[in-house]
């Protein structure tokens, strides 16, 4: 049960207005993040990967991969949120699944201001499904860069309504149709990654320092045997291959992004990425090979791009 000392009033829930928040990175954020999601992990001057974390051959900027923009939807999330009405352990949050849309290629440095809003709460019974959605816009331009949809999984805080029924979700048509199908065909092609035990000690240092990454004491009390990967981690690995296997390498051909976390992945674990190509969209799922689970899956849709396929 979920609810604080005052009634739960989803209204009044759904109207809360979550504060604007500015968010300032350069290319060397950029560049921490990319090392951060396995880039040149396994070769230092991967021809497909340089460019990411490097001015390969005398590129002007840094390329920017579009999962970057995950990044801009955390800010004071990570924090926990206060929410009238509603209370729920922030121990126990897990993200569950993450969805984002491009609109420009991401800069290799800018100041952003972010927008954020409730879009969705979900009693599921056992959890409560948190949906929070940010649009950032380019400070000074006022253009849209991107938007996130962001949806926690609150375990032990369900069961605060009478209702299975989402609150909210109508600000759009619908939840982006996760979880995806995925074919019982043979995958257009497959890519594995091995992360390193110390990926998320890594990836951490791109802002998300909850100590569920770091923390052995803390990773047990959330009921894990040892600290987890960021679930936008392996999403970061699974985007980079897609990137890599049907994008020609060209990070600015991702246009929309959705993933749902299955199962939790533990640093070092490798990470296989199966991929089929249905026009302008891929369908992915990516495995845990030590354990053959599947731990994420979802789709990316590609702007018109011929791919070799
Ligand atoms: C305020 C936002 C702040 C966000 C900050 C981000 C902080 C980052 C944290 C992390 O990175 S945590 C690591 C990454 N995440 C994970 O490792 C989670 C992996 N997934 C799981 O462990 C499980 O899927 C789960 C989330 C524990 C759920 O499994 P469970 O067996 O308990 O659920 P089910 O019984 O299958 O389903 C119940 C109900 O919930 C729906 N559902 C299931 N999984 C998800 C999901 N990932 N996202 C959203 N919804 C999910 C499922 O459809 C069921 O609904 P109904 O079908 O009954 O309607």
């Amino acid at each position: 049960m979920a609810t604080s000392d005052s009634e739960f009033n989803p209204d009044l829930l759904l109207a809360h207005k979550l504060p604007e928040s500015r968010y300032t990175y350069n290319e060397r954020d950029a560049a921490i993040y990319a090392l951060g999601i396995g880039a040149c992990g396994k070769d230092a001057v991967d021809s497909d990967e340089l460019k990411y974390v490097y001015h390969q051959n005398g590129q002007e900027s840094i390329q920017v991969l579009p999962t970057f923009a995950s990044l801009l939807s955390l800010g004071s999330l990570t924090e926990g949120l206060d929410l009238p009405g509603f209370t729920y352990d922030p121990s126990l949050l897990l993200h569950g699944q993450q969805y984002i849309e491009i609109y420009k290629p991401l800069p290799s440095k800018a100041s952003l201001i972010n927008k954020v809003s409730l879009a969705g709460l979900q009693d599921k019974g056992k959890a409560a499904i948190l949906e929070i959605e940010t649009k950032s816009y380019e400070e000074g331009s006022g253009e849209l860069l991107c938007i996130n949809r962001t949806t926690a999984f609150l375990r032990g805080a369900g069961g605060f309504s009478n209702s299975p029924q989402p609150f909210s979700y109508k600000n759009y048509p619908s939840n982006q149709g996760l979880p995806v199908k995925i074919p019982q065909t043979q995958p257009s092609t497959v890519c594995e990654e091995q992360t390193q035990p110390s990926q998320a000690l890594l990836y951490r240092l791109s802002g998300d320092y909850n100590p569920l990454h770091s923390d052995p004491e803390f990773a047990k009390h959330a009921g894990f045997p040892r600290p987890i990967l960021h679930g936008l981690c392996t999403l970061g690995f699974a985007i980079k291959a897609i990137i890599k296997c049907v994008c020609k390498g060209d990070p600015t051909a991702v246009k929309a992004i959705s993933g749902r976390f299955l199962t939790t992945v533990f640093p070092g674990e490798t990470l296989i990425t199966e991929m089929w190509l249905q026009g302008l969209r891929v369908i992915y799922q990516t495995k845990v090979k030590e354990r053959n689970k599947a731990v994420l899956s979802g789709y990316v849709d590609i702007r018109g791009l011929s791919s070799s396929l």
